[in-house]
């Protein structure tokens, strides 16, 4: 059976989704108009707005047939068109710049595999270097903001580990006043991302274009100690004659964006979960001191700790209250638009009709908080994705084992290429902290809640920060 769009029918929404128009009603509570809608109309339905149907495939054993069709359903087709205006780029056209599309994705290839192992490690020197200069010299109990406090140490160990440093010092000067525009233009950019124009947004292009001129390729040229990752994607910019300094400065900018825009949340609910389950915060603590004893490291607070990548690999419940962390907080619109008419099919007795130009939409959010795939889905159990000390990977809907019931990086081609060095920096970070702190909610703080104004764009940030004490341990 062929069930067709429904052509006529008004329009869904009131309001507009994000990437297609205003992003309003969608990002109230997504969660609640998409199941209102699936109510209505079934797993699969067809949103008409701004002139373009999008069409939401709600159910996640369906998304190997979407993935599938990865040469008609395009992701690049949607970044090309959404990116450039974002962070001020030039497009990049085949014909004006042959093949640097393919020179960028293959750069992805320096976040992976082996690749990753000197990334990593360079991420570990440099978070080590945050915490004792920022956060060891004091005995008794501080008081910090959570959000705050992750922020400024993965915003300057990201930057240190993939962008490097000036040769003369160890930190760079003017992080905190790039850290404080960078935060300006967060706050913006799920407005640019739905194309509303940047003159609209107060003082928005000024800052843009000074996070730009950070990365300037003069400025950028003094810097050592940078990754490979963006050494090889400066070479590749300099090959193109009709690139412009700003157009490079612009690329380095959207990188920075995309290695914190999703991590400094991340990072935020992994540490928030863990501190506002303490018996959870002990296993992993454990854990991470197990891992170290076991390669001859007994842990003292004096010492610097170093933990390689296979040490990493074996933190199981760490991963495991990651994974937890991100399948609770992520909320990103995987979008794919259609490069030609074709028929979707959907198993053996279904397929759709999609039409030259349509989007199609995932929205994991859905499977993450899916009460028949994951028992008790709003809460936090650390141990959810681990099993007799290995990962656990079988889940189940309809009693259909599923390939994909956790999507926080995205899907088939355009899956997040820094994935693997996201989750070991979390890791890392989680690692110091539960290692050097006593760490406590303060008293009367009341449980953090997600803002679901980010609602399609990724990890949801907290609607408040929240306050927390931390204390060097006596070991
Ligand atoms: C917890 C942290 C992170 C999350 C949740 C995340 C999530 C995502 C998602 C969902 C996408 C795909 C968008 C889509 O399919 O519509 C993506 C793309 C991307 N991510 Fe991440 N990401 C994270 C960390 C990072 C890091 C650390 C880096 C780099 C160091 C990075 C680099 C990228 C890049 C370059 C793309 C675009 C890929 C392309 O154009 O094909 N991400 N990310």
């Amino acid at each position: 059976a062929v069930c067709c769009r429904r052509e006529n029918e008004p329009p869904l929404i009131k309001g507009w989704i994000p990437f297609l128009g205003k992003a309003l009603e969608f990002r109230k509570d997504s969660l609640k108009f998409l199941l209102e809608q699936k109510r209505k109309h079934g797993d699969i339905f067809t949103v008409r707005m701004a002139g373009k149907d999008v069409t939401f495939v709600m159910d996640s054993s369906l998304y190997p047939y979407i993935i599938k069709h990865g040469r008609q359903l395009d992701f690049h087709k949607f970044s090309d068109k959404v990116s450039p205006a974002t962070f001020g780029y030039q497009p990049v056209h085949s014909k004006l710049h042959p093949g640097l599309k393919e020179q960028i994705h293959r750069s992805f290839k320096l976040l992976q595999g082996d690749n990753l192992t000197p990334l990593t490690e360079s991420m570990m020197g440099n978070l080590m270097l945050v915490f004792r200069h920022d956060h060891l010299g004091h005995s008794g109990w501080r008081s910090g903001c959570m959000y705050q406090f992750c922020l400024s140490v993965m915003f300057e160990a990201t930057l240190l580990t993939l962008f490097g440093r000036p040769a003369a010092a160890r930190r760079r000067t003017g992080t905190n006043a790039l850290m404080d525009d960078f935060v300006k233009f967060d706050n913006k950019f799920p407005h640019l991302i739905t194309e509303v124009p940047i003159w609209l947004l107060g003082g928005t292009r000024a800052v843009r274009q000074k996070l730009i001129n950070y990365f300037l390729p003069d400025r950028m040229s003094h810097l050592t100690n940078m990754s490979e990752f963006i050494r090889m994607r400066m070479e590749v910019f300099d090959n193109y004659e009709n690139l412009r300094d700003v157009d490079k400065g612009a690329y380095h900018f959207a990188m920075l964006w995309a290695a914190l825009g999703n991590t400094v949340p991340a990072t935020f609910w992994a540490m928030y979960y863990l501190v506002s389950h303490p018996e959870a915060l002990q296993v992993v603590r454990q854990e991470i001191q197990e891992v170290l004893s076991l390669s001859g490291v007994e842990f003292s607070s004096d010492t610097n700790v170093k933990l390689h990548r296979e040490q990493l690999d074996k933190l199981r419940c760490l991963e495991s209250a990651i994974k937890e962390s991100l399948r609770l907080s992520s909320a990103s619109l995987n979008v794919r638009m259609a490069l030609e008419d074709f028929s979707l099919r959907l198993g053996e007795s279904r397929s759709f009709a999609i039409r030259k130009g349509d989007a199609i939409a995932m929205y994991p959010r859905t499977t993450h908080l899916d009460p028949e795939i994951y028992e008790e889905p709003k809460k936090f159990r650390f141990d959810r994705y681990v099993h007799n000390g290995a990962e656990k990977t079988d889940f189940y809907k309809d009693d259909q084992k599923l390939k994909y019931y956790l999507i926080p990086f995205g899907s088939g081609v355009s899956m997040c290429p820094g994935r693997h060095f996201a989750i070991n920096e979390i890791k890392q970070f989680l690692s110091l902290l539960l290692l050097y702190f006593d760490l406590q909610l303060e008293d009367g703080q009341s449980r953090a809640e997600f803002d679901p104004s980010r609602s399609g764009v990724g990890i949801l940030p907290p609607s408040a920060d929240v306050r927390f004490r931390y204390r060097l341990r006596v070991v």
